[in-house]
């Protein structure tokens, strides 16, 4: 099938070099030329694990092809998927100002059939608006259909997670729709979740928002778990062998971040208030997410006053492993509330370079922890799990090892030497 995707994004790329993977002919277009160029040139803007050799490969058997030219991108396809971005605004709802771009570029585009298909994720109602509006600037109604397929991907491990998911969720009005996209799909082995358009938007949000709601969970429990001196790694254990709870998302620690979990509770939150509904427990997620910085500053300050004065050194800033990805990283909220505290930080990560005030960052994992006197894990890459402690208890002038992620071993600090400071992990 002949395939346009607008957005060469996380979602817009990997969608792309997936499904011309799979033998359909993708036209991958973003409004940005440089990145535009610089996918041509196959040089990949994001870092996504197996990303560029499945989409260099697919680039050069012309089964992928980079533009900025929607017209022709369109008049070429029968199907069009909307990946744009769908950030936050100031006061935490969703601006569509990226999605409303493209439904008044698409608009004047379409004169035969194509199926509209929103991968962004998007407020409920946002999807039959996008009919509204297609008709109301003169896009005949047997011209289109628009189908809601949300994703659910992760980043790290998108391209996986987009072969094997667990389902596929359609919102459509008409059934005819469904059929196209199961054959677009059909290297995928799932089942369908066939639904009304504002029912698959609200899968997408409910999905995120209850893996936020679950990481809050098992936050605010470690803060109980600490006072009682109890490991809350145990209790994540013991409760996560129950089927019905399940170990996945019980990881105490820094809180969670990157471009949607926040995003998407919060936006849910007023999508909620707009319609006169209090969302206690969504708001109760954000305020035990937004507490946990101050709340292991605080511990800090109580094992080590005067750490303002000492060498700090933070491994880590990316919202989570496996990816470039700093947007609302909880390690740059910690690195950042560190040197408004007036500590100068040395800063190591393994795919970015963050220019950050007051803070140093470094090629090598080992020469950043040089003289230190603390070192902070922020973000559980698989090179710290697996560092050589031994070094690190050489390097560092001091001996204190504060795990925010809770990915270290107590013990094989201690063997070396190291004072171990985990979540909770007496
Ligand atoms: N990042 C992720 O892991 C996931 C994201 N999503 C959702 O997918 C959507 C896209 O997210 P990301 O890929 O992270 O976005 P992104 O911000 O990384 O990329 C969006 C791309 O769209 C392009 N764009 C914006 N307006 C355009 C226009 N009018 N024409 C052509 N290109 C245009 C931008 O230049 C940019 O390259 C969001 O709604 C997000 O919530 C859903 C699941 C996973
Ligand atoms: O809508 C989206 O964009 C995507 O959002 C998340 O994916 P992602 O943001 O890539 O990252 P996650 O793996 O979900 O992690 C989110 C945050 O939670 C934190 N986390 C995760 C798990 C855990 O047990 N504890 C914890 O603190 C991570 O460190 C990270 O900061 C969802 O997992 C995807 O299903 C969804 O498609």
């Amino acid at each position: 099938m002949d395939v346009c995707v607008i957005g060469a994004g996380y979602v817009g790329l990997t969608t792309s070099t997936v499904l011309a993977n799979y033998g359909h002919q993708v036209y991958c277009v973003d409004k940005q030329k440089e990145r535009v160029e610089m996918l041509r040139r196959g040089e990949i803007p994001i870092y996504e694990p197996g990303l560029e050799e499945m989409l260099v490969k697919n680039t050069k058997k012309g089964n992928l092809l980079f533009t900025t030219d929607l017209e022709t991108a369109v008049n070429k396809s029968d199907l069009i998927f909307i990946a744009v971005g769908t950030p936050q605004d100031n006061d935490g709802r969703t601006d569509l100002r990226f999605f409303e771009g493209v439904t008044n570029e698409l608009a004047p585009l379409i004169d035969t059939y194509k199926l509209v298909i929103t991968k962004s994720t998007v407020p409920l109602g946002t999807n039959e608006e996008l009919e509204r509006k297609l008709i109301e600037k003169g896009v005949l109604k047997e011209n289109f259909d628009v189908v809601s397929n949300p994703e659910f991907l992760r980043e790290g491990t998108a391209i996986h997670d987009m072969l094997y998911p667990d389902k596929i969720v359609i919102g459509v009005k008409e059934y005819r729709a469904v059929q196209t996209l199961q054959k677009l799909y059909r290297f995928i082995d799932a089942p369908y979740i066939v639904t009304s358009l504002s029912g698959a938007e609200m899968i997408k949000y409910a999905s995120n928002a209850f893996l936020a709601v679950k990481i809050s969970f098992i936050n605010e429990l470690a803060k109980i778990a600490d006072v009682y001196n109890v490991d809350i790694t145990d209790v994540a254990l013991g409760i996560g062998m129950d089927p019905r709870i399940g170990h996945h998302f019980l990881q105490a620690g820094l809180g969670y971040g990157g471009s949607c979990l926040p995003k998407d509770l919060s936006s849910l939150e007023h999508q909620s208030i707009k319609k006169n509904i209090t969302p206690h427990l969504l708001q109760a997620a954000q305020t035990v997410n937004d507490s946990i910085i101050d709340h292991y500053i605080a511990k800090l300050k109580k094992e080590i006053p005067d750490y303002q004065n000492k060498k700090i050194t933070v491994w880590g800033a990316t919202f989570k492993p496996n990816t470039d990805d700093l947007r609302h990283s909880q390690a740059l909220k910690l690195i950042d509330r560190l040197v408004k505290d007036g500590s100068q930080i040395r800063l190591y990560d393994p795919i970015v370079s963050p220019n950050i005030h007051n803070t140093i960052t470094y090629k090598d994992m080992y020469d950043s922890i040089k003289d230190a006197d603390i070192l902070i894990i922020a973000t559980e890459w698989k090179q710290f799990i697996e560092a050589d402690w031994n070094k690190v208890s050489e390097r560092m002038r001091g001996d204190i090892v504060v795990d925010c992620r809770n990915c270290l071993q107590p013990y094989t600090l201690k063997k070396n030497g190291l004072i171990y400071l985990g979540v909770a992990r007496p």
